[in-house]
C-alpha cells in the first residue's frame, strides 16, 4: 500500500451483514477519505474457548455445568467496570454457546465474508480479545498508509460496552478513533421521543404509546416511527448479498493489500486467520471451537443429533439440524432475508409480472404466513407459527430496520383489511418488545454519557426491582428465600428442570427441545420460566444462563430482561403472573402432539394422562420418566383427568397455520392489552 492510502476498518461485531450498515455508508460518501474498505470479526474468548486454535489463550476448564461454579477472580463480580475472562457462565458455569448456537453464529460469519467476496472485497477473521488484536492490525496498516478510523455497532449492555471502551482505549493510544453506529434496533436513540438512557418508560404499554405517536406512515426523511433502512446491499442471482451503495459508482472499496504474517502478536494472545488455515473454513473453525464443548458436555447433554458417536469421535461437520427442529435455517444474512420474503413477503415491483400479487390482491406479493401471526404465533411446532427473526436479529444478520420497514410497507399496502393489519401489526408490536428490553438494559446500565450506571442490575438477582416501582417491593419475591440450585445434586430441583425432568410434560417437553434443537417458543419460554420461579423458587439467573448456553437467538437485553420480567424482579406491571402448566398445555397443546414428540418415553401414556402422568395407575408404562412432579399445585387440580377444566373427551382444537396450534388464550385480544408479550 502506498503513504496515500487510507483504511476504513468496519469491525463487526453484532451486526453481521452488509444490509442496512451504517459503516459501509459513511465510508462510501464522497467526503470520506478512506481508499479502502476492511471488515473484520473476531472471535472472543469471553464468549468462546479458544483453546484449540494455535497461539490461543488457554480458557479455565469448563466444568460444563455440572456444578454451581463461582468465579474466584473478579471478573466474577456483575458490576461496573468488569468483565469477564471467561467463556462459561458466572452462576452455573455453563457453556456460553451450544454447537448449535455456533454452527448458527459461524454461518452469519463465514457467509459474511463470502458476501464481502462477491462484492470484490473481503473480511478478515481473527480470534483473541479484539483490544489486543485490532491495534497490533492498525500498527501494520500504519506501517504502510493511513487508517482513517475504525467503526463499530453501539452496543448497550456493561460487557460490551465494557470491551468496545478497553478497544477505545488500546485505539487512542495510536491515535485512531473508534467511531460507534446505531444499527442494533428498530428505532435509533436518536430518533427516540425521549432520552432513552433517562426516560425510557418502565412499562412496555407506556412506551409503545411514546413512540406510535410518532406516526406509522412511512416517511423517508425519517418523520414518522420507523426509520428507512440504508440501501448498502442487492440480492443476486447466484446465492446472496452483494455490496451495492449509491456512490463510489456501487462499488465496494477495495480490501487493503496485507501480509498477516508479520503482524505481531504477543503469545498466547490469538491470531488472524490466514488462506490455507485448518479454521479457514466454517467447518475447520467449527472443529476447533467445538472441540471444548465435547470435552465437558453440559448438564444433560448436547441434542442427539450432535453428539460425538459411541467411538467418541468428535462430529467435524457442522452439527445437523434436528429433524424436528422448528428453527431448520441457516445463520447467515441470506437465510435472513430469505425468511423475511417468505415470511412477509415484498411489494410489487412495476417491471414484473407480480403487480398482481396472485391472490386476487393487489399491492402486495406474499406475506400469507404474516396475514395470520397473531391467530398463529402461540403455537409451538414447525417453523411457520412465528417468525423466527429473533434468531438472525440476535447477531444482527438480519437488520430490525429492514424487517420493520418491510412491515410498515405491508400495512401500507393492505391496511384497509382490519384482518389482515391486525394480524401483521402484531409482528410490529413485538418488535417494539425487543426494543423497549434493549432501552430498559440501556437506561439501567449506562448513563447518557454512556458511562456504567453505578448500579447495572441486568445481572443481578433483585434484578431491575431495586431500582424500578412497577408494582410495590413488598410484592416482589423474597430474594434470600430463593433456592441457589446445586447443579452437582441429580436431585436438585434446579438440576432437573435444565434436564427437562421435572415430571410435568408441558414443562419437560419445553426444556427437551430447548436442548434437542436450540430454539423454544415465547410460549414454552414463559412457562419453563414461571415453573422454575414461580413454582420452584429458584434463582432465575440459572434459567437465564441455561437459555444463554442453547437459544440460537440469544439476546443479552431480551434474554435477561425477560427472565427478570418472569421472575418478578423486572419491569412486569403485574405482581401475580404465574402460569399454570396443565392449563397451558390444555390450551396450546390440545392434542398432545408437542408432549408427544419431545417425551418419546410417555408413547405408552394414553392421552387422557399424558399431560399428568403421575396421575396414571399404570407406571410400568412411564418409560423411565418421573413417576411423581417435584411440586404439584392445588390449582392444578382443576384440570386433572375428568375434572371440569380437563380435555374431557378427546376435545380437539384446530391447527393454526404452519403447523402451530392456534392459540385460543388469546382470541379477542387487540394490541391494546399491555401485559401480552
Ligand atoms: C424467559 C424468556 C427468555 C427469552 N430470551 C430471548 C432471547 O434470548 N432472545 C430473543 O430474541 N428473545 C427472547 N425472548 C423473547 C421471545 O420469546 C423471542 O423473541 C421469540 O420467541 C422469538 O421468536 P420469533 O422470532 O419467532 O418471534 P415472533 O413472535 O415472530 O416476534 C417477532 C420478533 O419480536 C421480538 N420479540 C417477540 N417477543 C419478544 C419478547 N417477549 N421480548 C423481546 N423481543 C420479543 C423478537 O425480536 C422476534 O423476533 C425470551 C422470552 C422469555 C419469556
Amino acid at each position: 500500500m502506498s503513504s496515500s492510502n487510507s483504511t476504513f476498518i468496519h469491525l463487526h461485531t453484532l451486526d453481521l451483514r452488509i444490509h442496512d450498515s451504517p459503516s459501509l455508508h459513511i465510508a462510501h460518501q464522497p467526503n470520506d477519505p478512506s481508499t479502502h474498505f476492511l471488515p473484520v470479526y473476531i472471535f472472543d474468548p469471553r464468549q468462546l474457548d479458544l483453546s484449540f486454535l494455535p497461539n490461543s489463550p488457554a480458557s479455565p476448564s469448563s466444568k460444563g455445568g455440572n456444578g454451581v461454579q463461582k468465579e474466584q477472580d473478579e471478573s466474577a463480580q456483575y458490576g461496573p467496570k468488569r468483565t469477564r475472562s471467561s467463556p462459561l457462565s458466572r452462576v452455573g458455569g455453563f457453556h456460553r454457546t451450544s454447537p448449535y448456537r455456533l454452527r448458527f453464529l459461524l454461518e452469519a460469519v463465514f457467509e459474511l465474508r463470502e458476501s464481502y467476496r462477491r462484492s470484490g472485497g473481503d473480511m478478515l477473521i481473527g480470534y483473541g480479545k479484539p483490544e489486543v488484536l485490532l491495534p497490533s492490525l492498525v500498527q501494520r496498516l500504519k506501517q504502510d498508509g493511513e487508517v482513517s478510523g475504525v467503526w463499530a455497532q453501539r452496543e448497550y449492555t456493561v460487557e460490551e460496552v465494557g470491551n468496545l471502551r478497553r478497544i477505545s482505549e488500546a485505539l487512542t493510544e495510536l491515535g485512531i478513533d473508534l467511531n460507534l453506529v446505531d444499527s442494533k434496533t428498530l428505532l435509533p436513540p436518536a430518533h427516540l421521543p425521549f432520552d432513552p438512557s433517562k426516560n425510557t418508560p418502565d412499562v412496555y404499554t407506556q412506551f409503545r404509546t411514546k413512540v406510535e405517536g410518532m406516526g406509522l406512515h412511512l416517511d423517508a426523511q425519517g418523520g414518522g416511527m420507523l426509520v428507512p433502512p440504508l440501501k448498502t446491499a442487492v440480492e443476486t442471482q447466484d446465492g446472496g448479498p452483494k455490496v451495492s451503495i449509491d456512490k463510489n459508482g456501487g462499488r465496494l472499496k477495495p480490501f487493503p493489500t496485507l501480509d498477516l504474517g508479520v503482524i505481531e502478536l504477543g503469545g498466547k494472545q490469538g491470531g488472524w486467520i490466514k488462506q490455507g488455515d485448518e479454521a479457514d473454513s466454517m467447518t475447520g473453525m467449527y472443529e476447533a471451537l467445538s472441540r471444548p464443548l465435547f470435552d465437558s458436555s453440559p448438564l444433560a447433554g448436547w441434542s442427539s443429533s450432535v453428539s460425538p458417536g459411541k467411538s467418541g469421535k468428535r462430529n467435524v461437520t457442522l452439527p445437523p439440524l434436528h429433524g424436528s427442529s422448528p428453527i431448520p435455517f441457516s445463520g447467515s444474512e441470506k437465510a435472513a432475508l430469505d425468511r423475511l420474503e417468505d415470511y412477509i413477503g415484498h411489494p410489487p415491483s412495476s417491471s414484473s409480472s407480480d403487480s398482481d400479487s396472485g391472490r386476487g390482491e393487489k399491492g402486495w406479493v406474499g406475506g400469507n404466513k404474516a396475514r395470520h401471526y397473531k391467530e398463529t404465533r402461540n403455537g409451538l411446532m414447525g417453523e411457520g407459527f412465528s417468525t423466527k427473526f429473533s434468531a438472525w436479529l440476535s447477531l444482527g444478520s438480519l437488520s430490525p430496520k429492514e424487517a420493520g420497514w418491510r412491515i410498515g410497507q405491508m400495512l401500507e399496502a393492505l391496511g384497509r383489511d382490519k384482518e389482515v393489519y391486525k394480524n401483521v401489526y402484531w409482528i410490529m408490536f413485538e418488535l417494539l418488545w425487543r426494543d423497549f428490553f434493549q432501552y430498559t438494559v440501556y437506561k439501567y446500565s449506562l448513563t447518557s454519557n454512556d458511562d456504567f450506571h453505578p448500579n447495572s442490575t441486568l445481572f443481578n438477582p433483585d434484578g431491575f426491582s431495586s431500582q424500578i416501582d412497577t408494582y410495590p417491593q413488598d410484592a416482589r419475591p423474597n430474594v434470600e428465600e430463593w433456592h441457589y440450585p446445586n447443579l452437582d445434586d441429580t436431585n436438585d430441583v434446579g438440576r432437573r428442570w435444565c434436564e427437562g425432568l421435572t415430571g410435568v410434560p408441558f414443562i419437560d417437553a419445553n426444556m427437551r427441545e430447548l436442548r434437542e434443537t436450540g430454539w423454544m417458543s415465547n410460549r414454552g419460554r414463559q412457562n419453563v420460566a414461571s415453573f422454575l420461579t414461580k413454582d420452584l423458587y429458584c434463582d432465575w439467573r440459572i434459567g437465564a444462563e441455561f437459555f444463554e448456553m442453547h437459544l440460537v437467538d440469544y439476546d443479552t437485553c431480551s434474554n435477561w430482561g425477560n427472565w427478570q420480567y418472569q421472575a418478578g424482579v423486572g419491569n412486569d406491571p403485574r405482581s401475580s403472573r404465574q402460569f399454570n402448566p396443565l392449563k397451558q398445555a390444555k390450551d396450546y397443546d390440545p392434542d398432545n402432539a408437542y408432549v408427544r414428540l419431545w417425551l418419546p418415553e410417555l408413547k405408552d401414556v394414553p392421552d387422557s394422562h399424558i399431560q399428568t402422568p403421575w396421575l396414571y395407575n399404570d407406571k410400568s408404562k412411564l418409560g423411565g420418566y418421573p413417576s411423581k412432579p417435584l411440586v404439584e399445585l392445588p390449582q392444578w387440580k382443576k384440570f386433572y383427568p375428568g375434572q371440569s377444566g380437563s380435555k374431557g373427551g378427546r376435545d380437539r382444537h384446530r391447527k393454526g397455520g404452519g403447523g402451530g396450534g392456534k392459540a385460543k388464550g388469546n382470541s379477542g385480544k387487540g394490541p391494546k392489552n399491555s401485559r401480552e408479550q
